[in-house]
């Protein structure tokens, strides 16, 4: 392939790689349709980033690749979107074994190899330098946040590294100075964790890191693709350090209630920045509705949450009851999917230093859904939902040493932001409740083994009296 007819991919590409990918995506951490038979593929776009034709090094396929999945209940017909980066080479090195997707038998590929490009150091590095310069590629575009290039020229290639984590997407680190994240199961349309981090530097928000460049794919449904950031070297996330905290028998409240602080300062900032509406009436009862349906889906996805689904419904009866009353509240954009591990703390280990990450929302979500102005008590409830997973993971189970992270959170939120979230009671139940289902569904399909411990949250939620 040329660049020219970089949109366009050869004749018998994707027949070639579909039986390669049958077997590979599935295994993948970022693969959202586990357990949902894969019936086909189809291209999005296929970009050839460096020319597969080069025989001196590898080549470079950037693909968005459509996936087919038998009909589903609750998932739906539509295909989701996946972004490929695919390495070719005649040969894999042994440090990039592991990499292997497979050797396509026909097609434009036979008799090379096919592996995971984001692995291979040079292919991040030509990544890095396409972002270091605004402009097109085929149908993807390269962006910088002003007129002047955000990327300091370094005298030197950043060595690169995948970082390895259990994530919903994949990333890479250069050198320590730069984070790319690629996302993986791609909707058209912003992707509100570009679109959040830059309001909030637009904000002048120090608490999360500033976007350097992004990338995208153009056309009438554009993705957002990736985005680079500042690396926070030497942090260490909230998750981490909460457990930590646990084994140790150390308390976590003083760190709890600086992260009930940063909360509301991002809150705040959101607000300043982006559309906010206020929720009453039909808009109450329409936020009940969703929950309503998420926890029906849910209950049908993992039968274990049947007994529950009454209680747990009363719960989301009470605030549409309350909007019939004439309550309602402020929604504002949110971070969507605020837990221990969306927090980092810097470097230097000074309490109470913390930065905020990943504003997408829950991967799982339409992201209409996402993109929708709601209460900050959503943010609210995952971090209070977080202090419970970590007590509950650890051994023996401290129930104390929850309450008292859930608390001071709820104090250094309401220190910031004038309220405290615990005099909306009815509100933030429903919501942890939300949380909680979406939990059951996420570890039934990502960490099985996990699944207690949100099903032990269900169970009290389900006992406590309304
Ligand atoms: N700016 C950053 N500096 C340092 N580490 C980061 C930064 N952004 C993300 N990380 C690390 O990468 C991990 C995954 O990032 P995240 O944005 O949560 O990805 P995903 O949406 O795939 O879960 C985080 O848990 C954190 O450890
Ligand atoms: O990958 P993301 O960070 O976008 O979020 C997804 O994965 C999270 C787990 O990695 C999951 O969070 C759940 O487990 C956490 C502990 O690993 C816990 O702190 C959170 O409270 C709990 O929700 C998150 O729900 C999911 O969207």
């Amino acid at each position: 392939m040329s660049e020219a007819a970089s949109t366009r991919a050869p004749v018998g590409l994707l027949p070639s790689l579909a039986p390669l990918l049958c077997s590979w995506l599935p295994l993948q951490r970022w693969f959202a349709g586990k357990g949902r038979p894969v019936t086909g593929f189809s291209l999005v776009s296929a970009t050839e980033l460096l020319p597969v034709a080069a025989r001196t090094g590898p080549g470079l396929l950037h693909l968005l690749l459509g996936v087919d999945h038998r009909p589903h209940p609750t998932a739906g017909n539509a295909p989701d979107c996946y972004q490929l980066f695919l390495g070719i080479r005649r040969a894999l090195p042994p440090h990039l074994a592991p990499a292997l997707v497979g050797r396509p038998t026909g097609g434009p590929l036979a008799g090379l190899t096919v592996y995971e490009g984001l692995h291979d150091p040079r292919l991040a590095d030509l990544i890095l330098q396409r972002l270091r310069t605004p402009g097109s590629h085929g149908p993807l575009r390269f962006e910088h946040p002003g007129p002047r290039p955000a990327l300091p020229a370094l005298a030197g290639p950043l060595p690169a590294r995948p970082l390895g984590a259990e994530q919903s997407n994949s990333s890479l680190v250069y050198g320590d100075t730069y984070i790319l994240k690629c996302f993986r199961r791609v909707q058209p349309g912003p992707n509100p964790d570009l679109e959040l981090s830059l309001a909030l530097a637009r904000a002048g928000c120090a608490r999360v890191p500033a976007p350097l460049a992004w990338y995208g794919s153009t056309g009438p449904r554009p993705y957002t693709l990736g985005v680079l950031q500042p690396y926070l070297r030497g942090s260490r996330d909230g998750w981490r350090l909460a457990l930590a905290a646990l084994a140790a028998g150390a308390p976590f409240t003083d760190e709890a209630r600086a992260l009930g602080r940063v909360t509301a300062e991002v809150h705040t900032a959101l607000a300043g920045e982006l559309p906010t509406a206020r929720l009453a009436g039909p808009g109450t009862e329409r936020l009940a509705d969703g929950m309503r349906r998420r926890l029906d889906q849910a209950a049908r996805q993992v039968p274990a949450l049947l007994p529950y689904v009454p209680r747990l419904r009363a719960a989301f009866d009470a605030i549409a009851e309350l909007g019939r009353r004439g309550r309602g509240w402020r929604a504002q954009r949110v971070h969507g999917d605020l837990h221990l591990g969306q927090a980092l703390r810097d470097g230097t280990g000074t309490p109470g230093h913390w930065s905020v990450i990943d504003f997408e929302g829950e991967p799982a979500r339409p992201l209409r859904e996402r993109r929708r102005p709601e209460p900050t008590v959503r943010d609210i409830a995952g971090m209070l939902r977080s202090f419970d997973y970590a007590a509950r993971t650890h051994r023996p189970w401290n129930p104390g040493w929850a309450e008292r992270c859930r608390a001071a959170y709820c104090e250094g939120y309401a220190d910031a932001a004038g309220a405290d979230p615990r005099s909306e009671p009815e509100l933030l139940r429903a919501y942890e409740t939300d949380k909680a289902v979406y939990e059951v569904v996420y570890e039934s399909r990502h960490r099985p083994d996990w699944l207690p411990v949100p099903m032990a949250a269900i169970e009290r939620l389900a006992a406590a009296p309304i």
